[in-house]
């Protein structure tokens, strides 16, 4: 006795729309799917629900207003054994969860991460002269970029040389996210039987990639964690989310035993996981849209000469003056995903959304690339096109993406880091350089494939450009910054 569920596809008997859902590409097979059943979609998989949200609305309606309701997460089998234990991203609604989040918030609140920004501006010079040295291993640098600021935030750690195993540490992860599968919906997922067959039994494939893939999480949560230990027990550890931590758990540990260590080892890992993996990515989702739209590069170099004129850098203070070059940020996290599908919720109470019934338990996916590419929003979306969100007649006033960190309760906390990383290392990168595509052996540009490896992120596939100094004045400027690099 309730409404009907959402609408979705035609399902078979008793296995639903398993054998529908595809394991490559979800993201836009459900946005497709989307333009026939709506913003709100119903699939069933032996035991549960799916609900697909490709609108905005809904996922603001029931993930952000009703987050009491939404905040739970699923049985994330192929990510647990992997050795995602205890990761915030992973762990269901509760106390745990709790405890977690605080721990996290208190240390990158937007206030707060105002205090990061010398790291941020100092790795965003670094990655300029990277870019100057070597302008063809631009994804390496910029990789290098995104895990040198969460190295020093989270464990005080500062790169300093390109083989630095943090850097590899960070590699790898983004790997191993990218090579399991979409998150909480491969075969093993769906049908949790699945991992105690043999390797050779039909839809084991993540089982034993996860199996495969182990040792690089065990090793991203083990390696820095024991640095800093080893640091702090010879007194030369640098101030650090994870220094910070154990000293309050040392201090404490008399009064309460709320926080443990593996509190403390888990929310460090996940630091590092889902901060550096995802910045990367955009990063390098903004360099694929500057070389293949020049004319959006040109019009934010003009903003940029205009407002800081040649003879200095961006610095953090330039940004309400710079809307073009905040449109290309913004533009940058909707034309395409770092996290495609974002990480799914679960309801924990029966529900009814605009007279549609969503059951207790029901799996909620936020499809990111669903809402980016929806039309009642954005004109043309697969175009990128940043003067779209400037007010007219200037632009056409279209609302900036909020999907591409989550919703509600889960919101991603790293959010006002990952934006100010992002907008200093996109701002220095106009300002300094002209982007454009690389010329072929037979003396022809080359157009970089819009194309990506996806998994829980989704990361450009390697592709080739040219990185070039503006001006004489340009280059001078990136090799007069002092970095005091020591390579
Ligand atoms: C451009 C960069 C980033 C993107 C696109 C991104 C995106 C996301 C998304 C989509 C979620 C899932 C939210 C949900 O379940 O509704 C998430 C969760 C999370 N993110 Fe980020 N993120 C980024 C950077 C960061 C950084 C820098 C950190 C750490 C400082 C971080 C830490 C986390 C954590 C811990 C969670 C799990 C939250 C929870 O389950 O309660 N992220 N992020």
């Amino acid at each position: 006795k309730h409404p009907p569920l959402p609408p979705g596809p035609p399902a078979a008997p008793i296995i639903g729309h398993l054998l529908k859902i595809p394991q490559d590409n979800q993201e836009m097979v459900f946005y497709e799917w989307s333009k026939q059943y709506g913003g709100v979609m119903h699939l069933h998989v032996p035991g549960r629900s799916m609900i697909i949200l490709n609108s905005t609305q809904a996922a603001v309606d029931l993930l952000d207003k009703r987050s009491a309701n939404y905040s739970d997460r699923p049985n994330f089998v192929i990510l647990k054994m992997m050795g995602w234990v205890p990761t915030l991203t992973f762990i269901g609604y509760g106390k745990r969860f709790q405890k977690h989040r605080r721990l996290l918030q208190q240390y990158f609140s937007s206030s707060k991460v105002e205090s990061y920004r010398h790291i941020q501006v100092q790795e965003a010079r670094r990655l300029l002269q990277k870019l100057l040295g070597t302008p063809e291993d631009h994804n390496n640098h910029m990789s290098r970029l995104s895990a040198a600021i969460i190295m020093q935030i989270a464990y005080g750690h500062q790169i300093v040389k390109d083989d630095d195993p943090y850097i590899q540490i960070a590699k790898d992860t983004g790997y191993a996210l990218s090579s399991c599968g979409p998150p909480g919906s491969t075969p093993v997922d769906l049908l949790p039987f699945l991992q105690y067959m043999p390797s050779w039994f039909p839809g084991t494939y993540y089982a034993n990639q996860a199996r495969k893939l182990h040792h690089i999480i065990r090793r991203l949560h083990e390696y820095p964690f024991d640095a800093v230990k080893k640091q702090m027990a010879e007194g030369i550890a640098k101030p650090s989310y994870l220094s910070y931590q154990l000293e309050q758990l040392h201090r404490e540990a008399v009064d309460t035993h709320e926080v443990e260590v593996d509190d403390i080892q888990g929310t460090a890992g996940v630091i590092y996981c889902a901060g550096a993996d995802t910045t990367w990515s955009t990063m390098s989702i903004f360099l694929l849209a500057m070389v293949l739209h020049p004319e959006c590069q040109i019009k934010a170099q003009k903003e940029i000469d205009a407002v800081i004129g040649s003879g200095r850098l961006p610095e953090f203070e330039d940004r309400p003056s710079m809307p073009y070059v905040e449109a290309c940020l913004q533009e940058s996290y909707r034309w395409h995903n770092a996290v495609p599908m974002g990480v799914p919720h679960r309801s924990l109470e029966d529900d009814i959304y605009n007279g549609m019934f969503i059951p207790k338990g029901s799996i909620m996916v936020a499809n990111t690339r669903g809402m980016s590419l929806d039309e009642n929003v954005y004109l043309e979306p697969t175009k990128f096109n940043p003067t779209r969100y400037l007010p007219k007649p200037l632009g056409n006033a279209e609302p900036l993406p909020i999907a591409q960190f989550g919703f509600g309760r889960r919101i991603c906390p790293g959010r006002h880091l990952a934006d100010a990383s992002l907008w200093i290392a996109i701002a220095s990168i106009l300002a300094m350089f002209n982007i454009s595509k690389a010329i072929g052996e037979d003396g022809q540009p080359i157009t970089p494939d819009v194309a990506f490896i996806s998994g829980l992120t989704s990361h450009p596939k390697p592709y080739r450009c040219a990185i070039k100094p503006r001006s004489k004045l340009a280059e001078s400027l990136i090799n007069e910054t002092n970095t005091s690099d020591t390579y």
